[in-house]
């Protein structure tokens, strides 16, 4: 709160709200750090070896000899009290040990040896963890999220050590509603919740995926200031039909083919009252599930909970906002975004979520009437494993079908049914190329030659499967082949392309983190019943905004992921915002409904600022229970 009135000029009323709402939130729960959590002590209620073994108040050498003492710590540890900043420093010359001989790439077999050592501080002390993750954001996600989380989660039985986040299976039906008070934490805001069934491009993991839940949260906590203690990464197993897992003999989670039907929705079902009855006012982010599941439990569950699926509706904001980038990039103002013809590889969750996504905004820049949406159909042209979609394939998935072109627009385009990616690309000539195929390499060569004939002045090639080896091309392969002149954004990260003549081929990194960690946060400080299209919506708009006319004009379509902590606090404040409007805002811990509406845009932003979670260490007290 230092300066805080000083500078934005608040009323002093509302400033001893929003001070009364940090001061209760620390009194209220004890574990609960703030950014002023640093001038505050943390009641705790165990001394000793218990506080040393405990992640969440672990300070390990930094410990201060007056609180070791208090805490009768004195003699369990090396007597040299060491600052948070010497901490980090040994522990990051552990780490960068392991670069000394690695060579360059996110696949570097030491990717996997950086996350053990990561994984491990993590268990021991999480403030240490997430301020290494937070200050060498850009080093470290590439480790603790796409690529290198994939192969965690391929590894996943050979790595599990100590257990993080809570399993519910099949064999728990009947169980969930006094299993979820195993937790414990008192208060839990986010949820990330995957069953396995499709991480990332790697197909079913089973209960493997609990990876790809951590390392969402994981990201949830540096972008977000989401309190660590407050994030519960959980997998659902309901079996699996990967028979390589099936079949192995350690493997971790529950050695039966999945649930379908009506079984597996009860189990889905079951965990989500289960969560919100303990929990009233947590977020539920679905994660990986395979699509056949996503659209429906989406629709079975947003009207009714505070929940979002990650791959259908992040996905589709962070690439409208690229779209909208790339448009600008051409030196065209984004309401020409209806005149884009777009090729999307890839008709599942994630194709699907950004084709609906792209065919409202361009309909909404053409008048929001029946006949815009319906004319905006006509800019896409969707390639799937069966080749192009046409109303003459049988049996379309329902999700796709908008999507299917009529027989006659294909033919007058020389296209048929099933039609390769190539002829499409050849034909159509689009101005957008964008893979979520999840198959490595699918622009190939000739792909990519033939969007050489594309009628934009600067064609975008959107490769945004992950990890990495999913992706459908590298940018060397795009650059060289179609020009200098391109807008990149690939799903997981590359570096950028020396181009050889002075001139660098810019990645832009296409992925949902730049919105997930915003859409949670601005949901929660909003306290919104539910997240509306609106808001995500806001939140895209947002992402599309950030960047400058200059760094847009250079082929940066997307801020670098260093800036992730500043994108996020303003795609939380747009969601706060837009949930407002809608009169969707229930307010967030004493701040109710009605002071929310009255926060201006500024107060909105320092609102966000003052409830993200930084890593400090609190002063701790020892209390009897
Ligand atoms: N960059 C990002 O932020 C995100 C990236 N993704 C990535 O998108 C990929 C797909 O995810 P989902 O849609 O959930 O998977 P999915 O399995 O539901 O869909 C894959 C789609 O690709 C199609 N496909 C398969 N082979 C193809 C081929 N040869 N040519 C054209 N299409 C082909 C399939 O028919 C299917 O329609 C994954 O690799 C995932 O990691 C997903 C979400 C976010
Ligand atoms: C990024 C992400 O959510 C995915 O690849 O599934
Ligand atoms: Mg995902």
């Amino acid at each position: 709160m230092r300066n805080f009135s000083h500078k934005l000029k608040l009323s002093s009323a509302l400033l001893k709200r929003l001070q009364h709402r940090v001061t209760a939130g620390n009194l209220n729960s004890p574990r609960c750090f703030t950014t002023t959590e640093g001038h505050r002590p943390t009641i705790v209620h165990k001394r000793s070896l218990d506080i040393l073994h405990d992640p969440w108040f672990n300070k390990g050498t930094a410990f201060s000899m007056t609180e070791r003492d208090r805490l009768d710590l004195r003699g369990l540890l090396p007597p040299n009290v060491m600052s948070s900043k010497q901490q980090i420093e040994r522990f990051m010359v552990d780490l960068k040990r392991l670069e000394v001989n690695a060579r360059d790439g996110p696949s570097d077999p030491n990717a996997l040896a950086k996350w053990r050592i990561l994984n491990r501080l993590h268990d021991r002390n999480e403030t240490m963890y997430y301020k290494v993750l937070i200050d060498n954001i850009e080093e470290y996600a590439p480790i603790v999220y796409t690529p290198t989380v994939g192969l965690v989660c391929q590894n996943y039985s050979g790595l599990f050590r100590r257990p993080r986040g809570m399993y519910f299976s099949a064999e728990d039906r009947g169980e969930m509603m006094s299993m979820v008070y195993n937790w414990p934490s008192e208060q839990v805001d986010m949820i990330v919740v995957t069953d396995g069934s499709r991480i990332l491009g790697l197909g079913d993991q089973g209960v493997q995926g609990i990876g790809i839940a951590i390392g969402k949260l994981d990201l949830y906590v540096a972008a977000a200031g989401i309190n660590p203690q407050r994030v519960l990464p959980v997998m659902i197993d309901v079996g699996t039909n990967n028979e390589k897992l099936l079949a192995d003999p350690l493997y971790l989670g529950l050695q039966q083919h999945r649930l379908e039907g009506d079984e597996y929705i009860s189990v889905i079902d079951e965990f989500m009252e289960a969560v919100f009855t303990r929990w009233p006012h947590v977020i539920v982010q679905f994660e990986d599930f395979q699509s056949k599941w996503a659209f429906k439990l989406l629709q079975r569950y947003r009207n009714t909970y505070r929940m979002f699926n990650d791959d259908v509706q992040g996905t589709a904001g962070v690439a409208i906002a690229g779209l909208l980038g790339a448009v600008r990039a051409q030196g065209r103002p984004m309401i020409d975004f209806p005149k884009m013809k777009i090729v999307v590889a890839g008709a599942g969750s994630a194709g699907i979520g950004v084709l609906n996504a792209a065919r409202k905004t361009m309909a909404r820049m053409l008048g929001n009437t029946e006949i815009a949406f319906e004319s905006a159909r006509s800019q896409f042209w969707v390639v799937d494993a069966n080749g192009l979609i046409t109303e003459a394939r049988e049996n379309i998935d329902l999700e796709a079908r908008p999507f299917a072109r009529k027989v006659n627009e294909a033919d007058r385009q020389g296209l048929k049914e099933g039609a390769s990616l190539v002829d499409v690309v050849r034909k159509v000539k689009p101005d957008v190329l964008l893979g979520l195929s999840a198959v490595g390499g699918l622009f190939s060569k000739e792909v990519l030659e033939a969007l050489k004939e594309s009628t934009s002045t600067r064609p975008a090639i959107f490769p945004m499967s992950n990890p990495t080896t999913n992706a459908e091309c590298t940018p060397e392969e795009a650059f060289s082949i179609v020009g200098e002149n391109i807008i990149f954004a690939s799903g997981s990260p590359f570096k950028n392309v020396d181009l050889g003549n002075g001139h660098v081929g810019h990645c832009n990194q296409g992925n949902n983190m730049y919105l997930f960690p915003g859409i949670g946060l601005g949901t929660l400080l909003a306290g919104a019943r539910i997240i509306s299209d609106g808001m995500l919506q806001a939140a895209a708009e947002c992402l599309a905004a950030y960047m400058t006319e200059e760094e847009v004009l250079n082929g940066i379509i997307y801020p670098p992921i260093s800036r992730i902590r500043d994108i996020t606090k303003e795609v939380a404040a747009a969601v706060i915002k837009e949930a407002i409007e809608e009169d969707l805002a229930e307010g967030y811990r004493d701040i109710d409904s009605r002071e929310l509406c009255r926060l201006n845009q500024e107060e909105i932003n320092t609102f966000v600022e003052n409830n993200m979670w930084s890593p400090e260490y609190p002063t701790l007290i020892y209390k009897n229970d």
